[in-house]
């Protein structure tokens, strides 16, 4: 079989985008690794599926996989590249889009200059939602990770997120201690894990240790997750400028009944057919 696919990335977190419109595309786990494989395949953070769907307040249904093949809910990166994508291809000229996610429906919105803003819905903060096993809802909790305990703040943004504040995201331990969070018990489903180091009430620097993808460039549901976690922490405004390793991310939340809205860069980068 072959496909053709589009290759994008949203300030650096890289997604191979697949058009499940105009061909049929059914992927097992195995054929996901291999299309995100860096070496022996394309190479990315997450393989997106644009499909059709049914139902009427939706344009398009959106599936995130991530590169270990498993299916998930939400990628607020991928959200943007989503919007570049059917917009390059012409399968819509609607500026504003409605889109089915296995997390509910987000709206993003195609701006005049060329970013894109996303309306990522409410956050989570139900550790059951999340899930998250807890039997307190406090802003910071302790998780026992090892011989250290750590200070998170736990979040939902229709995907799981552990965030931590830092003194420097250049010295985090991203690499060492997210791979022990990211399968912690205490996160059912796994969870994304936050560094966050706050410059000032309107910039946080970020890195992000992604399930199911290691240390991403960027990660948008991440950036939603850290800048919900700092107003929670009263660390910071209502907008924030998110710098990460690949480029900045805006996030706005005005409070609890407010949902997150993120712009931010989407860009093509080649396109290309793969057998499978
Ligand atoms: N890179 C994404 C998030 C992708 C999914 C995530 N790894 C998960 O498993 O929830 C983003 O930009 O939000």
């Amino acid at each position: 079989m072959s496909l053709k696919f589009t290759k994008m990335h949203g300030a650096g977190n890289d997604f191979v985008v697949l058009d499940g419109v105009r061909q049929s595309v059914a992927l097992s786990p195995e054929q996901i690794r291999y299309i995100a494989d860096r070496h022996f395949g394309i190479g990315c953070d997450q393989v997106l599926l644009v499909e059709k769907t049914q139902r009427d307040e939706a344009d398009f249904r959106y599936r995130i996989f991530n590169a270990d093949g498993g299916e998930v809910e939400q990628c607020g990166n991928g959200a943007r590249c989503f919007v570049r994508f059917v917009h390059d291809q012409n399968l819509t000229s609607k500026r504003e889009i409605v889109v089915e996610t296995k997390s509910g429906l987000i709206s993003p919105r195609l701006e005049e200059d060329g970013r894109i803003t996303v309306n990522m819905g409410l956050p989570i903060f139900d550790p059951a939602q999340i899930p998250f096993v807890s039997d307190s809802t406090e802003v910071i909790q302790p998780l026992q990770v090892g011989n250290e305990s750590v200070q998170i703040t736990v979040v939902s943004m229709g995907n799981p997120h552990a965030v931590q504040v830092v003194d420097d995201v250049e010295t985090a331990p991203v690499a060492t201690q997210g791979p022990f969070i990211e399968i912690h018990p205490r996160f059912p489903k796994r969870v994304n894990v936050g560094y966050m180091q706050v410059v000032d009430r309107e910039h946080i620097r970020l890195r992000v240790y992604e399930r199911g993808a290691g240390e991403t460039l960027s990660c948008g549901t991440g950036a939603c997750a850290a800048v919900v976690a700092g107003i929670r922490r009263k660390l910071l405004d209502n907008t924030v400028h998110v710098a990460t390793r690949g480029g900045t991310l805006s996030i706005t939340w005005a409070g609890e009944r407010s949902p997150v809205m993120m712009t931010g860069p989407a860009i093509t980068v080649f396109e290309g057919e793969i057998n499978l």
